[in-house]
């Protein structure tokens, strides 16, 4: 999916959420456990009851190669399932890859050629050889940790050379020798409020994979004010927040309810900004 179809789709469903499937099975509904594959009955389940609000989905995959080749089997049917039955959904790969050259082709040729998904997350600290791979598949797109969300983000990420430049900013900057905004994307944690600002100082135009709302607490009022663009630039992920939001057997429904109401928020965010034209 190019970014121009991606903003259609945000305009359309007045929406720039992202709804993680962190599928944890310790976590799932207890009835679930009874079906042949109860990771994917409950991706199925929480897809068909978001996916009016949401304009992209996003599987981590620890979540799912913590259960070995079962897990992995869980994750491809989640894809093709997004694939043949909401076509409009961005897939996002959550596994922050990145290796030496030979090795992220490898991984490349795993999410892009085999699974089929939209975008996969990856590390930029070995640089460019190691996200180059990624970006010779046409409509793929790599989403580079830049400032992340967590409370280590501070320990690398925030640190200033010589001349006072942080260290996320030379991520920014350097990367943009390698992909333009039609093929790169960056992670900015929901938690960094007003560095927000800063990111757009050097990539105005990008759109960011946000997470960090929900669960860990971060803004999305903070997130809208300081990283929105023209053209919205936003994907905020929420994950445990939405998918755990009840462990019974209306565990669908109220998902559905949790993902309306932060589309509902981010609807008014799109109308303050003038890209959509009335609140919904
Ligand atoms: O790359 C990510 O998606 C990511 C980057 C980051 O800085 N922080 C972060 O939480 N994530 C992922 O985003 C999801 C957040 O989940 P919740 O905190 O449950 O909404 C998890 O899959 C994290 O691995």
């Amino acid at each position: 999916m190019n970014k121009q179809q991606l903003f259609k789709n945000i305009k359309k469903k007045q929406s720039f959420l992202c709804v993680g499937l962190d599928t944890d099975i310790k976590k799932i509904p207890q009835h679930l456990l009874s079906e042949e594959d109860p990771i994917f009955a409950f991706n199925k389940a929480i897809i068909d009851a978001t996916a009016d609000y949401c304009v992209a989905y996003k599987p981590n995959l620890a979540f799912y190669e913590s259960l070995g080749v079962k897990g992995m089997l869980s994750f491809e049917k989640t894809v093709a399932y997004l694939r043949e039955n909401y076509p409009d959904q961005f897939i996002i790969a959550d596994a922050k890859r990145g290796d030496i050259g030979n090795t992220s082709e490898m991984y490349a040729r795993s999410f892009f050629d085999h699974i089929k998904v939209d975008a996969v997350t990856v590390a930029p600290y070995m640089g460019e050889d190691s996200v180059k791979p990624f970006l010779i598949y046409p409509e793929a797109w790599v989403i580079l940790l830049a400032l992340t969300s967590n409370k280590g983000s501070h320990d690398f990420q925030l640190t200033e050379d010589a001349a006072g430049e942080r260290l996320f900013e030379k991520v920014l900057k350097k990367s943009q020798d390698w992909a333009t905004d039609e093929q790169m994307m960056y992670v900015v944690g929901a938690t960094q409020g007003k560095m927000f600002l800063d990111i757009r100082k050097h990539a105005p135009n990008h759109f960011l994979l946000v997470p960090g709302v929900g669960a860990q607490g971060g803004s999305l009022a903070e997130v809208a004010q300081y990283g929105m663009n023209d053209q919205c630039g936003l994907l905020v992920n929420s994950s445990r927040a939405i998918i755990y939001a009840d462990k019974t057997e209306n565990f669908a429904n109220v998902a559905r309810e949790a993902a309306l109401a932060v589309q509902r928020e981010m609807a008014g965010y799109l109308h303050d900004k003038g890209i959509i034209p009335c609140k919904a």
